[in-house]
């Protein structure tokens, strides 16, 4: 497919972005094969992707086009409620980084990674409203399922709107968590094989996974031709993202040359991009792309990204396999809630006498 390139800017260059003008389109239809080799096929492909971009698109992913529908319905509904409303869910009342973020609550620019336009504008051009993974957004769990506790203080209540105030709201949310953390599971097996391991390999660190979704709004541009970061630079932290965008591009994508290659909405796909923590265990060969988002359509844009990382407890360790002399590990072992919890820390901002407001995705890398 194609993709518009965008005018150069800084890379980031010792996160070593790969070189590409397009991001791929992966067909998922092998991923419950019962044929190994199918499922090997699939593996290939999407290490290739891993590799040389950190972005992919999916397609015959399984999560119901009508779902997916009803969730994006449901955050129009939920941006749509009065500030006052949305304000009781202020994420900084959360002990868990839970909840509603307003507009230009997040910080904007990161200097080494964005153009000088973008260095002084006042904050996101977005909103945002975030949950945490819960049981009842789990289909392997029951109603009887007790958290476990976590020592990074990451698991905990999420703030759901008063459902009288938007009827059936929370029940549509989890019912995409659910579907999107299933699909999570089966696409950590295929990650498994990519990265010549025993398909089960991650099996025991997806029981309780540290998962995150937000829903976003990124209304339009106030000023036409002035660049307003939607969200600024950055990557994204856990094992990777599922993200669902409507119909509005805006997400940019930057590979080795400097270039913002934008992956546009394509029907019937979903985007998945590589995090943090999965980019470590491959020592870094599969990338965690630098992405950012600039809604210059002149329309209103919703996006929900499912930020997938494995069990708060689960040691990330580089794989053996990935290491060899001229290579050596780019990384300690460390604990998957020790860096989410760290992450999110830094990400911490403050702003207008406020309590301090949280970003979800760390700007300075
Ligand atoms: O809205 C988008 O297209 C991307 C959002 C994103 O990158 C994030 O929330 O980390
Ligand atoms: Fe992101």
């Amino acid at each position: 497919m194609s993709s518009t390139v965008t005018k150069p800017s800084r890379a980031s260059l010792h996160l070593q972005p790969a070189d590409f003008e397009s991001v791929p389109i992966i067909d998922l239809s092998k991923l419950h094969s019962s044929s190994i080799l199918e499922r090997q096929e699939l593996a290939r492909e999407i290490d290739q992707a891993c590799t040389q971009v950190g972005f992919f698109y999916i397609k015959n992913h399984g999560i119901a086009e009508e779902l997916i529908n009803g969730v994006h319905e449901a955050a129009h509904r939920f941006f749509s409620l009065d500030d006052e409303e949305k304000m009781k869910l202020y994420v900084g009342k959360s002990q868990h980084f839970r909840g509603y973020s307003p507009l230009y609550g997040e910080k904007s620019s990161n200097p080494d990674l964005e153009d000088n336009a973008l260095k002084n504008a006042p904050g996101a051009l977005s909103e945002a409203f975030d949950i945490g993974y819960e049981v009842s957004g789990d289909l392997q769990k029951g109603s009887d399922s007790r958290l476990p506790v976590d020592n990074f203080g990451l698991h905990g209540d999420n703030q759901w709107p008063e459902e009288s105030l938007i009827p059936g709201f929370r029940a549509m949310y989890l019912r995409y968590f659910a579907e999107a953390l299933e699909l999570s599971r089966a696409l950590m097996r295929i990650f498994a094989l990519a990265l010549g391991q025993r398909e089960d390999f991650f099996d025991s660190m997806v029981k309780f996974p540290g998962v995150t979704s937000r829903m976003l709004h990124y209304p339009p541009q106030p000023v036409q031709g002035q660049e307003i970061p939607g969200l600024a630079a950055h990557t994204d932290y856990e094992c990777f993202t599922i993200l669902s965008q409507d119909h509005v591009p805006a997400l940019q994508v930057l590979n080795s040359r400097g270039e913002w290659v934008v992956a546009p909405p394509i029907p019937g796909t979903l985007i998945v991009n590589i995090s943090d923590t999965l980019s470590f265990w491959s020592n870094k060969r599969f990338k965690s792309a630098i992405h950012r988002v600039a809604n210059l359509s002149g329309e209103e844009r919703y996006s929900i990204p499912f930020f997938f990382g494995v069990d708060y407890d689960s040691t990330i360790s580089v794989l053996e396999n990935q290491v060899s002399p001229g290579n050596p590990p780019c990384k300690e072992p460390f604990k998957a809630g020790e860096y989410v919890r760290w992450k999110l820390s830094q990400a911490y901002i403050g702003y207008g006498g406020e309590p301090a407001g949280i970003a979800r995705t760390q700007t300075a890398i």
